[in-house]
């Protein structure tokens, strides 16, 4: 008999035999997946059938028994139900429990976005797997479908409408989407990541259809280990997490952050070829001190001004003790987006037990570094040669100050005291000078040189006469005319990047550049900007952001089985990117390579990050295998559909 009305449990009859039904609870534990009477041979279409283990964690299953699927049920019931949810003779007071057999079989595979070829799914396929009727007849090549979804996608105007599109993708057919984003990357970057995602934050509460990510609030303090096995997968490689205090150069929009892990982490799919069952993006709600958010009648997340000191401390190291327990040593937690006065701490409190990365600190840096590596190749001489002016002293600001002292401490082997003096700092307070120092944060300190107070970046510019300017203080428009013709009167090539992003936040466009150094700025930003024309020239810049970094680097701490990051990997992976930079793209005003060959970039980048890692002695992958850029060219993920039994 098969019975089910929600508050007992269901039954079937197997062969004479009642059998209570194994089921899932929708996001719970559960044993052993069902087996069950069918008229199908043990094997078919074991290719989809997946199982749910003890920490009700998916994991694909060996062969047969034969799945039993929500069809099957029916018709081992024998009775006609009909009410697959138990949910008709429910009144809405009454209580349910929503369960689901895991099996991809039928209807549910065509849900699951992991397995989900549409119309994809060729003939064979459709008789294995229960799909026959659930599909029109056609059968298409994913190359049609890649053709067809850009058409679609293309025709939509707005940036936020091609997002949701390319989010509502991502929830349907992952492999769909990562065929896309690769074979589409310039183009597609710009709307699943850098500029949009920035808006799609901004209004993720109205925008929001399918959960993506783990989210853990205040409300999960004292649970994270359990909330962490409620993530339906069980290895997991990259973790990024933000807690949405600075989400790139729009502050704080609190859980709505969780736009930049999940995007961070489609590119460590499209660009570094990590898995996509193996990335967990993670947004760490402790409320939000943004008032318009939370009067915002959409908005996800806790409705609280956000916990600091002990609250916060407790709850980040019982995130970060959970993730090492569950996942082990080797998984990469790479912090993004946090505001100034955690991230510093954070990655300095656990740079020493766990493999952190904070990409606004450390991955900024390197992708800076490298441009500025290539730069010198148009404007000449050594690091060491130039002076660099910094309008922002946070993560990004003294992270790339950081690096870059450190290279021209290593390339002419002085200390790095004597190599900071090349690098000046200007922050809300204006130039960062000694007399300040008292007053100032401690990362800022090491760049408190001797000078008298100058209030304005405008006057910093004058008395500095540096030859390289970098934005990084997610104000836009402060790169004015004035600030970028002074800079043009005192270098034939100004060297000038403005870092800070979205768009909006960007310290001036493309245009504006070019158009006030006379097209003289060797120019690069954080966020994409279309080739300008000035003077009947076309003016192409590059994209000084740290996508071109992280996916790279994360794949060579894992192709190395790294354990710690060092900045010595950081070097590595700038010195790789600035080697992809051909003469033709220096010729075209390009510090950075085209994302175009982003894949064979990373595979570089990674190589390079491995044989340091391997040098240096934090690989545990041993032996070292013999041709690390082949090695990581290899593991990376194909989007490429599979074939199924
Ligand atoms: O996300 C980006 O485009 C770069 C970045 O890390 C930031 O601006 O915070
Ligand atoms: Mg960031």
């Amino acid at each position: 008999m098969f019975s089910l009305n929600g508050s007992s449990s269901p039954s079937i009859t197997v062969c004479g035999v009642s059998k209570s039904l194994i089921r899932r609870r929708i996001g719970a534990p559960l044993a052993v997946a069902a087996a069950a009477s069918s008229n199908r041979k043990p094997g078919d279409g074991n290719a989809v059938l997946m199982e749910t283990n003890l920490n009700g964690m998916r994991e694909n299953a060996p062969a047969a028994p034969s799945p039993v699927t929500g069809k099957d049920f029916k018709s081992a019931a024998g009775n006609g139900v009909e009410d697959f949810y138990g949910e008709v003779d429910q009144s809405e007071d009454q209580h349910v429990t929503p369960w689901a057999v895991t099996v991809a079989g039928g209807y549910p595979l065509l849900r699951d976005p992991r397995y989900n070829k549409g119309l994809s799914f060729n003939e064979k396929e459709r008789d294995g797997h229960f799909l026959r009727g659930l599909l029109p007849p056609v059968v298409i090549s994913q190359d049609l479908q890649v053709k067809k979804l850009m058409n679609n996608i293309r025709q939509y105007q707005v940036p936020l409408q091609r997002y949701m599109a390319m989010m509502d993708l991502q929830e349907r057919n992952e492999r769909l989407f990562y065929k896309l984003l690769i074979d589409y990357v310039e183009e597609l970057l710009p709307v699943v990541y850098t500029p949009t995602v920035g808006e799609a934050c901004q209004k993720y509460g109205s925008i929001f259809r399918q959960p993506q990510g783990l989210f853990i609030s205040l409300k999960e303090k004292g649970r994270i280990l359990e909330v962490l096995k409620n993530w339906p997968e069980k290895k997991i490689q990259v973790i990024v997490v933000t807690d949405g205090e600075r989400i790139l150069g729009l502050g704080d929009l609190g859980c709505q952050g969780m736009g930049i892990p999940v995007g961070k982490l489609s590119l460590y799919t499209a660009l570094g070829g990590i898995r996509p069952s193996e990335c967990l993006p993670v947004t760490i709600d402790v409320g939000t001190n943004n008032e318009q958010l939370l009067n915002d009648e959409f908005y996800i997340g806790l409705r609280r001004k956000r916990a600091t000191g002990k609250e916060y401390a407790e709850l980040m190291d019982e995130f970060m003790s959970a993730v090492k327990q569950i996942y082990g040593e080797k998984v990469i937690i790479q912090f993004e987006d946090f505001a100034n006065h955690n991230a510093f701490d954070l990655l300095a409190k656990y740079g020493s037990t766990h493999l952190v990365f904070n990409d606004d600190i450390q991955g900024t840096a390197s992708v800076v570094l490298a441009g500025l590596m290539a730069a010198l190749k148009l404007v000449g001489g050594t690091l060491a040669d130039h002076s660099f002016l910094f309008l922002g002293a946070g993560e990004a600001g003294t992270g790339i100050a950081d690096l870059i002292a450190l290279q021209i401490s290593k390339e002419n082997g002085v200390p790095l005291e004597e190599a900071r003096r090349k690098i000046w700092l200007v922050d809300s307070k204006g130039l960062i000078v000694r007399s300040r120092i008292d007053s100032l944060q401690h990362f800022k300190r090491p760049w408190a040189h001797e000078h008298k107070p100058v209030n304005n970046l405008l006057d910093a510019v004058k008395v500095i006469k540096p030859t390289v300017l970098i934005g990084s203080s997610g104000a836009g428009r402060t790169f004015t005319k004035e600030v970028v013709q002074a800079m043009a009167s005192y270098n034939e090539k100004p060297v000038i990047l403005a870092l800070s992003n979205p768009t909006s936040q960007s310290e001036c466009t493309a245009e504006e550049a070019y158009m006030w150094s006379e097209g003289r700025a060797i120019f690069a930003s954080g966020s994409p900007f279309a080739p300008v024309e000035f003077n009947e020239k076309l003016y192409a810049s590059g994209q000084s952001n740290n996508a071109y970094i992280f996916p790279g680097f994360g794949l060579g701490l894992l192709i190395s089985g790294a354990i710690r990051v060092h900045d010595d990997l950081l070097l590595a992976a700038s010195e790789a990117l600035a080697a992809q930079v051909s003469q033709e793209n220096l010729e075209k005003g390009l510090l950075y390579p085209p994302f175009a060959n982003i894949r064979k970039i990373s595979a570089q980048i990674a190589a390079k990050v491995a044989a340091k890692a391997y040098e240096l002695g934090l690989a545990t992958r041993l032996p070292q295998p013999q041709n690390l850029v082949e090695c990581a060219e290899s593991s990376m993920y194909s989007p490429r559909y599979h074939n199924y039994r």
